[in-house]
């Protein structure tokens, strides 16, 4: 017997960490996990939020789940699942996660956003082949022939072989852009295409930290368990060993968090990285008729100036569609600009619109930069799937040739500026230039990346510096770049 007040604590309803949901053809999965913040901490050793697909298919942005394989989805990601024709997902948060999740299903496929974006998928595969047909009728090496012997080189107009499909995604903020460039990337892939991906937003990076513009060709598997499901720092050689197969991104560093801080440099950096990828198109013949996919920083509608820059992105890129994502007024806007333009091939620039999903969310400050640092954490200490265990090294002051990007950029403002290293570098992230000391500052500044450091301390009386880097060995006599962004929010090696 259990007397009042004092008895037995009423036994719990025992609460299930498992439950399996049903989708219905082009259904989706939403779900938030938000980043672990020091109020939460996880009641088990589990990493995330795990999720099995049971039967059916399911993808993320483009790439499959296996049947029956577990899936760790962790803190920071912000994403969806979808499934073509209809599965049953069995979800597992035994670490207790601050899960927020919701099952979408449409009445039928048209009202899905979805199936506008699989038909513009179609669209860019009848493109691809068309570039193959041609490639079949003109190799490339006949053509070069031709063009030395009437004397013009690789940039002549119409006998140059006419790449496949190049596709700049635009559109306001937050309205799923680099989510579409993923899954075109994805279906691509999935088709056995290779194409090219590039992003011209710092904010984000591709294959790379926050602060970089860069290009990568995409023609493996993605990672579906990264929080940037396959566009991440885990998903490049620097993280070692992986089940996914690793990509090689050609990177520059911008050193700023949006185009607007330095335009100028922004300008720059798209005509070096349009130039580097043509030539990447001139020289292999699966990545050129495979095409370039193109992410873009948000631009609203009636923000001439951003237009402007999508213009400029547009010809250094020789983009023949333009979609916009979610405005259809900035799709008017866009139309207009592009309505009497051609591409160097002769072909009209299409302007299409295309509808934002509801899924796609306005990701806020907080959020961001919680990323921003998780993406710098992993790229030294590696994901769940493989740790890494950076070196920590010293060196003098005088070992380390370090330079700075102006603090506000002004007309006629030096590139970059040799300086001292100081006490206000501590827990900056560097970037390694693959360039040599003795290079220009022009050449420097727009030479690609080979990696980063950040600075762990700096003991200013003994002129040493102390650095993590992930790998091993003496920086040579390779340049260091100080940009203004990421600023260090954190100590990594607290
Ligand atoms: N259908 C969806 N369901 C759930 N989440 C989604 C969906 N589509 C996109 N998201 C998520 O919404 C967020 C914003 O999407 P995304 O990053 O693709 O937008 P964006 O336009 O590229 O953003 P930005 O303007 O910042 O570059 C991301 O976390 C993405 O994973």
């Amino acid at each position: 017997m259990s007397i009042p007040g004092l008895g037995q604590i009423a036994p719990q309803a025992p609460t299930s960490t498992q439950r399996t949901i049903n989708l219905r053809p082009f259904g989706e999965w939403r779900f938030s996990i938000p980043h672990q913040h020091s109020t939460f901490s996880s009641n088990s050793s589990a990493a995330g939020v795990t999720v099995r697909l049971v039967a059916g298919t399911a993808e993320r942005d483009g790439t499959e789940l296996a049947p029956n394989c577990v899936y760790t989805f962790l803190p920071g990601t912000k994403s969806k699942l979808f499934t073509d024709q209809g599965c049953t997902l069995e979800i597992n948060n035994t670490g207790g996660y601050p899960l927020e999740d919701r099952v979408v299903e449409y009445p039928s496929p048209e009202q899905s956003p979805m199936l506008s974006y699989l038909n513009l998928h179609f669209g860019l595969q009848d493109h691809e082949r068309a570039a193959a047909a041609h490639a079949q009728l003109h190799p490339t090496h006949h053509l070069q022939q031709q063009q030395q012997q009437q004397g013009r080189g690789a940039g002549a107009g119409a006998t140059r072989p006419k790449p496949g499909p190049r596709v700049l995604v635009c559109g306001p903020r937050c309205v799923g852009k680099t989510s579409l460039v993923k899954l075109l990337a994805a279906l691509a892939t999935r088709m056995g295409s290779q194409p090219l991906v590039a992003n011209l937003n710092p904010t984000d990076g591709l294959l790379c930290l926050p602060g970089t513009l860069g290009a990568a060709v995409f023609g493996t598997l993605m990672d579906v368990e990264e929080p940037a499901g396959g566009f991440g720092v885990t998903n490049t050689p620097i993280s070692g060993p992986s089940a996914v197969p690793v990509k090689n991104p050609l990177t520059f560093y911008f050193g700023r968090e949006k185009v607007e801080d330095d335009v100028d440099m922004w300008r720059q950096m798209t005509e070096r990285l349009a130039v580097l990828v043509k030539r990447k198109f001139e020289r292999n013949r699966d990545v050129r008729v495979a095409g370039l996919l193109v992410d873009t920083a948000p631009v609203e509608a009636g923000d001439k100036e951003g237009q402007e820059l999508l213009g400029w992105a547009v010809r250094q890129f020789d983009a023949n569609y333009v979609v916009v994502l979610g405005s259809e007024q900035l799709k008017t806007e866009l139309g207009q600009q592009f309505a009497s333009e051609k591409t160097s091939f002769g072909e009209p620039i299409t302007v299409l619109g295309l509808d934002k999903s509801d899924g796609a969310v306005q990701i806020d400050k907080g959020w961001r930069q919680k990323s921003t640092e998780t993406a710098i954490k992993e790229y030294f200490f590696g994901g769940i799937k493989a740790r890494l265990s950076p070196f920590t090294q010293s060196a003098s002051f005088d070992e380390l040739v370090v330079f700075k990007a102006p603090e506000e950029p002004y007309e006629g403002a030096p590139v970059l500026e040799r300086v001292e290293i100081t006490p206000e570098m501590a827990h900056w992230t560097l970037a390694v230039m693959i360039a040599s000391v003795t290079d220009s500052p022009q050449a420097i500044r727009f030479s690609s990346v080979l990696g980063f450091i950040v600075i762990a301390d700096v003991d200013q009386e003994r002129r040493r510096v102390k650095f993590l880097s992930p790998v091993s060995g003496r920086l040579g006599n390779h340049p260091l770049i100080w940009g203004r962004w990421p600023e260090p929010y954190l100590n990594l090696l607290a």
